[in-house]
């Protein structure tokens, strides 16, 4: 078996007096893809802010590589090998696309330089035709490639993609889902969440499901593929 990379054992959120998280388990291995899903609200991406710092659980225990992160800012876990693309992007918009991407190289955390500024314009080539303009002048499907280049060049072992492909374009979204099964070839761990459970399903082998901040499915994506039924009761419009 691969390394554990991240995990959350019982862990409870809440915002004030709102309990969203209601004793999660969660883990990840080296090389592992999850596909987190659940209907809007359900605390995906509470879950994510969750293990990464940027909400604190008020019980319950995050472990990076099995040490104890529950109490660690969220530049340390990330400097543990964890690149985090959040639900909305966040790019640069003052600074050109070579910038941006700039900005976030570095090596990973055995010294690995594989993703560099070179390999990221192959994997986008849309961004190497507006490696020069600004970010404003970027679509938003551009943006949000850019926002997963720049998480790359922190050479990272996981990748988290909160809404990858939300309010993007049939054509652009099935372009990001190319080049998120590239990443995924690579072995960069991966942990996906969007609305598009086929897609995700078949990029990661693991999937779970969340419902009112509890884990209801937790299992193989050939298992969930295998039970429409629980797809349409958690997941179905
Ligand atoms: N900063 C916040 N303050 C108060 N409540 C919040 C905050 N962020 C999220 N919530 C609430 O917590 C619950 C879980 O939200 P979360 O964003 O984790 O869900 P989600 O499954 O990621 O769904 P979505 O796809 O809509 O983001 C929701 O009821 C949401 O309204």
């Amino acid at each position: 078996m691969s390394n554990m990379l991240l995990e959350a054992k019982e862990v409870h959120t809440y915002y004030g007096a709102s309990h969203i998280l209601h004793g999660i388990d969660f883990s990840i291995r080296e090389g592992e893809g999850i596909a987190l899903m659940g209907r809007n609200g359900m605390g995906k991406s509470t879950l994510i802010k969750s293990m990464l710092g940027i909400v604190r659980p008020r019980h319950g225990r995050v472990l990076v590589r099995g040490d104890d992160y529950s109490r660690a800012r969220t530049f340390q876990t990330a400097q543990q090998g964890i690149a985090y693309v959040p639900e909305g992007r966040g790019i640069f918009k003052s600074l050109t696309v070579r910038e941006n991407l700039l900005m976030s190289a570095r090596a990973g955390i055995d010294g690995r330089r594989e993703w560099t500024f070179e390999r990221v314009m192959e994997t986008f080539p849309r961004l190497g035709e507006r490696i020069n303009n600004g970010g404003w002048q970027l679509s938003g499907g551009e943006q949000q490639m850019l926002t997963i280049g720049r998480a790359l060049m922190t050479n990272p072992d996981l990748l988290i993609l909160d809404e990858a492909t939300e309010g993007l374009a049939p054509l652009i979204a099935m372009e990001i889902w190319r080049i998120v099964k590239e990443i995924r070839r690579t072995g960069i761990a991966t942990v996906i969440v969007d609305k598009n459970h086929g897609a995700v399903t078949s990029i990661c082998d693991r999937a779970m499901i969340l419902v009112k901040g509890q884990v209801v499915f937790d299992g193989t994506s050939d298992e969930i593929r295998a039970q429409p039924e629980l797809i349409q009761k958690h997941l179905g419009v």
